[in-house]
């Protein structure tokens, strides 16, 4: 076995869970409320603009109410002392991560407290206030142009040369919280083991990609991961 220098460790909802961030596809998740298509595609912006300004609106308030766990506490710490390469992929938009302390962190679907405007084109930190509201863009002041700086289904995610380049670099892959439902994120296992790393699940429940992983340890983040990272 490769002796262990260069780390990519994947998040999902499920290291987010409990610190009270609703998963997706948990009882109460936050599709029971939403149908994916009506909130989370181009093509529902388009359509009801509104609609999915307060569901991000809604997430984006939520986020002052929740904390960081000890899974991203552990992983802050991992990330402060690991002498090697390591990158925090990251599919949630929230910024409990952030808050932690990780700094070698990459949010692949974008973040809740970001606006990206389609007049200039800039990003600019979103934190107070409600998009639902047309309000101006913090870089050319023009009105209504804000969407959720987010990858909605259908786009293309956030900076995946890097994310390619570390997979094909790393020496152990770890996901923790994630069902693997949904792609380009489920398909890192697979690359990771092309090339020749080890591979580690920490998860609640079996995801539907378990059976990719030499090992699959089933409990929750806030106990397995400051564990796996002592
Ligand atoms: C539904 C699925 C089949 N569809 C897709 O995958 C689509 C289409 C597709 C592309 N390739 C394919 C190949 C095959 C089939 C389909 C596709 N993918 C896309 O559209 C992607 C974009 C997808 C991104 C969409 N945006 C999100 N998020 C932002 C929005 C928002 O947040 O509102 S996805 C969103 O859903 C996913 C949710 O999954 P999880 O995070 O895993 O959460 P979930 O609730 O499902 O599971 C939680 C897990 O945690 C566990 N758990 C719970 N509590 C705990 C606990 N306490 N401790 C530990 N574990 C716990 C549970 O057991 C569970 O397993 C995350 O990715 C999340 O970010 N874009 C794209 O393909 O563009 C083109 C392209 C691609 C490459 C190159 C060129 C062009």
């Amino acid at each position: 076995m490769r002796d262990i220098h260069n780390i990519v460790i994947l998040t999902g909802a499920g290291v987010s869970a409990e610190s009270g961030v609703a998963t997706f596809r948990g009882p109460d998740g936050l599709w029971e409320g939403h149908r994916v298509e009506d909130v989370a595609t181009p093509e529902a912006f388009a359509r009801d603009p509104d609609l999915v300004q307060k569901f991000y609106d809604e997430r984006r308030a939520k986020l002052k109410t929740v904390e960081p766990n000890a899974a991203h506490q552990a992983l802050a710490k991992l990330d402060q002392a690991w002498p090697g390469d390591l990158l925090l992929v990251t599919q949630n938009v929230d910024d409990l991560h952030d808050r932690a302390g990780s700094q070698r962190l990459l949010h692949m679907h974008g973040e809740l407290n970001s606006a990206w405007c389609l007049a200039c084109g800039e990003r600019s930190s979103f934190l107070d206030g409600q998009m639902a509201l047309d309000p101006a863009c913090p870089k050319c002041d023009q009105f209504g142009f804000l969407r959720p700086d987010i990858v909605w289904f259908g786009e293309m995610p956030y900076e995946m040369e890097r994310i390619e380049l570390a997979l094909a670099q790393c020496d152990l892959f770890v996901s923790i919280g994630t069902s693997g439902a949904v792609y380009p994120a489920a398909g890192f296992v697979q690359s990771a083991r092309h090339y020749g790393a080890q591979t580690l699940e920490i998860n609640l429940y079996p995801s539907e990609g378990s059976f990719h992983f030499h090992e699959s340890r089933m409990g929750k983040a806030g106990e397995l991961v400051p564990d796996w990272v002592e």
